[in-house]
């Protein structure tokens, strides 16, 4: 058995949602601080999961880093909202447009890798909110991940991560690790938490389709 974690390491979805609350400003932009928050939050219950999907939280956690380092470097200032990210970033071609080059570590690629997992947890959720007691979470999982996800991942990737979703645990015990109360309770503050998610993920999604950067190497 796993020894037990550190209280503060444990994860809880209320937090999730109070992140993600707070993401979005009074004119709908989206603050880089807090989506990285929101995505600490997840990534926290990810390694709950166990060791199988460590491939998957290294990756976000890379990403994440990338995030921190463009949020805490010289130019911190230009990157507090993904609106001002987007416009520094493309007026002093910091970003790699069509094949990988000398950007690889733009905020705008490395934030949209994260904005579409973002779908595929928006998708996940909503089924997740809406299943009965004896859903299957791997099913579940792996729907949302071929409806998004998976179209910008390689043969290679989809199968490792099919693999993964195997061996993800049932709906009851997936439940128990958010930490929330009852089903009851997790089913109401999925409601919650998803129209969150969803706007967060519109803003951001209309904002780089406007920029022609939903396609970024
Ligand atoms: C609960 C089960 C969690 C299953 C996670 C489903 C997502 C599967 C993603 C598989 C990613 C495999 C790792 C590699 C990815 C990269 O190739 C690829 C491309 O990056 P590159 O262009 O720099 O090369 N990276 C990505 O697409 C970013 C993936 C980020 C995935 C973060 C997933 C976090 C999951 C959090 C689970 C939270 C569940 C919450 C329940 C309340």
């Amino acid at each position: 058995m796993a020894a037990p974690e550190a209280p503060e390491e444990k994860f809880s979805l209320r937090e999730v949602l109070d992140t993600f609350k707070l993401c979005l400003s009074g004119d709908k932009e989206v603050y880089v601080e807090h989506y990285v928050a929101g995505w600490r939050g997840l990534i926290k219950f990810l390694n709950s999961l166990g060791s199988v999907f460590g491939f998957i939280s290294k990756d976000a956690v890379n990403k994440i880093k990338i995030l921190v380092t463009h949020l805490e470097g010289e130019n911190s200032s230009e990157y507090v909202t993904v609106q001002s990210m987007v416009k520094y970033e493309l007026e002093n071609e910091l970003v790699d447009l069509n094949k990988r080059g000398n950007h690889p570590e733009s905020g705008c690629r490395t934030l949209l890798r994260l904005h579409r997992a973002l779908r595929w947890l928006e998708l996940f959720l909503e089924r997740l909110r809406t299943s009965g007691e004896d859903g299957k979470t791997s099913v579940m999982c792996a729907e949302a991940y071929n409806e998004s996800l998976s179209r910008h991942h390689p043969w290679v990737v989809r199968k490792a991560a099919g693999m993964a979703f195997c061996v993800l645990p049932g709906r009851p015990a997936f439940f128990e690790v958010m930490n929330v109360g009852t089903p009851e309770q997790v089913v109401a503050m999925l409601g919650d938490a998803l129209p969150l998610i969803s706007e967060v993920y519109q803003v951001t999604e209309e904002l780089y389709a406007q920029h022609n950067l939903l396609d970024l190497p």
